[in-house]
């Protein structure tokens, strides 16, 4: 929600300035420093319109300085709008160069007013999203893998772990997870970087065809093999081979490739002159291999030789937090792509990523966004330009996003509760909500307000 404060000690101009912002905009109305401050740490306001000449200096700048330099002091990513006089432009200057962002002279013009306050707004969004995006938390120390979960930034420090040795790797997960990202990035980080990285996708080919395809053909081999053809395997010659879909590789193939991987030779189609091949090998399957195995579809020894270190990528769903920092990064390069930069998401928008069940994971991202970047009116893109369907599922999790902030909340209430000694003004300062509000807190969640009586 945007918030907007107005310190402003004038009851006419007090009134003026409220009625000039849309609904999209909650608005508080202070007169002076303290309740200004009050404000701050209670609601955060992104943007505040900072009259100068505040009591007891109303005809000074004096209380309006001190105000800016403790706005910026304890939340520096404010923007502050100086309001001045018409033949003040010297203090607006000034307050400029202290950090405010932006300077407005009066008498009031309402659409100046509201264009300027906008793009602060507008500022203060950009700045939040860009400073989120370029944290190291939400960014991985591999390259294109965006991630701020812990379960994916362990899965990002297990491929630097494994990725300069020559282990066979299995990735699981389901599809457009990642798997392919990251087994590239096991490549990309390997002493084999500079050589080939060949990737064949094993439920994609016919299976009459697959084995060409893998292990090529000599010339003569079979009805219009005119020449000799190197499989996928020798062109990865000294880098990495990728076998996406493992799990749909047909039993025939298995054999041999169970021989290759012990041999490290490859046989082509009609040649009898078995050729040495020095390669890397990373699987991956969206399919429970050991289910495979136990169904009978899948050679248990294959299986053991291609999962020496297995990794299973969870689905986005499952991430914490990583939704919507994908999100943010797909519709910044996508955007920049389409010709539409400088596009951000609505707070319905940002709602709608998290409470989403992702079937399709990142790849269906990928086309929702592209989708909403076309149809976004404007510089933000709503939920409806996503079109994301919500499913019972998505329901579910929801209610479970309510039961943990409502567990974060109470742990807080009854921290600062036992921090100050029961007291309900300090509590309620140090967590930077009114009185009557932490009473209907801990009303709502039966916390005890008075110090528990000691029975020892
Ligand atoms: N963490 C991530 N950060 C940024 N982009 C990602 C991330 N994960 C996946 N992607 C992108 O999503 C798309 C799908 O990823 P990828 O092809 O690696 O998934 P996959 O699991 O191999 O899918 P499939 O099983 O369907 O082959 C790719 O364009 C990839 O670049």
């Amino acid at each position: 929600m945007k918030h907007l404060l107005i310190v402003e000690d004038d009851p006419g101009l007090q009134s003026q300035m409220r009625w000039c912002f849309s609904e999209d905009i909650e608005v508080s109305v202070v007169a002076d420093r303290t309740s200004a401050l009050a404000i701050l740490r209670r609601l955060e306001p992104q943007v505040v319109t900072l009259d100068l000449g505040l009591p007891p200096d109303p005809g000074g700048a004096t209380e309006g300085f001190a105000l800016l330099e403790d706005i910026l002091k304890l939340a520096p990513a404010t923007k502050v709008i100086v309001v001045t006089g018409r033949e003040d432009r010297e203090n607006a200057i000034k307050a400029i160069g202290m950090g405010a962002s932006d300077f407005y002279q009066k008498p009031l013009d309402a659409d100046i007013l509201t264009f300027v306050v906008n793009r602060a707004f507008r500022l203060a969004e950009l700045e939040k999203e860009n400073s989120e995006l370029t944290s190291g938390s939400t960014y991985s120390n591999i390259k294109g893998i965006v991630a701020a979960s812990p379960e994916m930034l362990a899965i990002c420090r297990t491929i630097e772990k494994v990725a300069p040795t020559d282990v066979t790797t299995l990735i699981t997960g389901e599809t457009g997870t990642g798997k392919e990202l990251l087994a590239r990035a096991l490549h990309d980080r390997s002493p084999r970087s500079e050589k080939p990285f060949a990737a064949i996708n094993c439920a994609a080919i016919p299976e009459n065809l697959l084995e060409s395809e893998l292990f090529g053909f000599e010339k003569g081999s079979f009805t219009g093999a005119t020449q000799a053809k190197k499989g996928k395997i020798e062109s990865a010659n000294g880098g990495t081979l990728f076998l996406d879909e493992i799990g749909d590789m047909p039993m025939a193939l298995q054999a041999k490739l169970l021989r290759f991987l012990q041999e490290r030779v490859v046989d082509r189609v009609g040649s009898v002159n078995p050729i040495p091949v020095d390669v890397r090998v990373v699987c991956a399957t969206h399919r429970n291999v050991q289910e495979l195995v136990d169904q009978g579809e899948f050679r248990e020894d294959l299986y053991y030789r291609i999962a020496e270190i297995t990794l299973d990528v969870p689905a986005l769903r499952e991430r914490n937090g990583d939704a919507l920092v994908i999100a943010r990064s797909l519709l910044k390069q996508l955007g920049t792509d389409m010709d539409r930069p400088n596009l951000c998401f609505a707070e319905d928008a940002v709602q709608a990523i998290n409470g989403y069940h992702w079937p399709g994971n990142v790849r269906e991202m990928i086309n929702k966004i592209k989708r909403a970047i076309i149809m976004a009116d404007g510089k933000r893109v709503s939920a409806d330009d996503l079109q994301l369907e919500q499913s019972d599922e998505d329901h579910a999790n929801q209610l479970n996003l309510r039961q943990v902030r409502e567990k974060a909340e109470r742990g807080a209430i009854v921290q600062a509760l036992q921090n100050t000694g029961f007291n309900m003004s300090r509590a309620s300062r140090l967590l930077g909500v009114t009185r009557p509000t932490l009473y209907n807190l801990t009303d709502k969640y039966r916390i005890e307000t008075s110090t528990p009586v000691s029975t020892s």
